[in-house]
């Protein structure tokens, strides 16, 4: 047996984690074609490699299918209910940093808080006759926070992609998503609202509380966290 180790297969996520595992004493590398997902672990015995998609990685150490695993902790709150008993925090790596934030059209002047998008989906809702669409790929998030908030005259629209767009097509009034520089937000005259965001997420190693572990396999992750410095 070894232990299975689940890193983004492609993207800056992937290049800094390996350069995070390099720096201490983990070479983590990808073999083979360009195009092929297979990869090599040296500087430890026992540890195997598997590249996947940054959003499919909380799923697979819920299900035990990999031991550790480096993805977004807003993938993982998102993707996971009861997301602390399915999976450990091990160590939050210092890159990845994104904020799940809420953003309205920057020409909504009246628009800055919470309180205020209430009141403008109130009366979008009376105005329109159906609720203010705001646009996102993380529901669960978006919707404990905005009930929280005190939101509550709106939908949810799904948006895998290219979120901040949707706006202008005209198939949403607002959007939640992820934001690093601004820059994409600025580019479609969108503003934050007032308050702190929905999260702040950072690159994460996790262990899987739910992957079975044979005697052998708890040294080496013992070891393995070790060399990385990590509880
Ligand atoms: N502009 C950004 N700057 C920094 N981190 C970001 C940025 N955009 C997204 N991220 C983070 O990167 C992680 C992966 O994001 P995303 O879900 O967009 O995956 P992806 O790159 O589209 O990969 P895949 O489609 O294979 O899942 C998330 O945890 C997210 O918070
Ligand atoms: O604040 P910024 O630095 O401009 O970054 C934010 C953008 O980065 C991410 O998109 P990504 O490039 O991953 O593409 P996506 O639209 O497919 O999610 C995110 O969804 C935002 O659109």
């Amino acid at each position: 047996m070894t232990i299975k180790l689940g890193v983004p297969s492609k993207g800056r996520l992937m290049e800094k984690t390996f350069d995070w595992f390099g720096a201490r004493g983990v070479s983590l590398s990808r073999t083979g074609s360009e195009r092929e997902y297979s990869g090599a672990v040296e500087g430890i015995e026992g540890v195997e490699l598997v590249l996947l998609s940054a959003g499919e990685i909380p799923r697979e150490l819920a299900a035990g299918r990999i031991h550790l695993g480096v993805t977004g902790i807003d993938l993982v709150q998102e993707k996971l209910v009861q997301w602390d008993q399915k999976v450990q925090v091990l160590a939050e790596l210092g890159f990845g940093h994104a904020d799940l934030i809420v953003a309205v059209p920057a020409c909504w002047v009246d628009v800055n808080t919470l309180d205020d998008l209430d009141a403008a989906a109130a009366a979008f809702r009376a105005r329109h006759g159906f609720r203010m669409r705001i646009a996102t790929k993380y529901h669960r998030l978006v919707r404990a926070y905005l009930h929280a908030g005190g939101v509550a005259d709106y939908q949810l629209v799904d948006s895998q992609g290219a979120t901040e767009g949707t706006v202008k097509n005209l198939t949403a009034e607002a959007i939640a998503d992820i934001t690093s520089s601004g820059e994409t937000l600025r580019a479609n005259h969108l503003k934050l609202l007032a308050e702190a965001p929905v999260l702040r997420s950072q690159a994460t190693l996790f262990r899987s509380r739910v992957a079975q572990l044979s005697e052998a396999d708890r040294g080496v992750l013992r070891a393995l966290c070790a060399q990385l410095g990590v509880e």
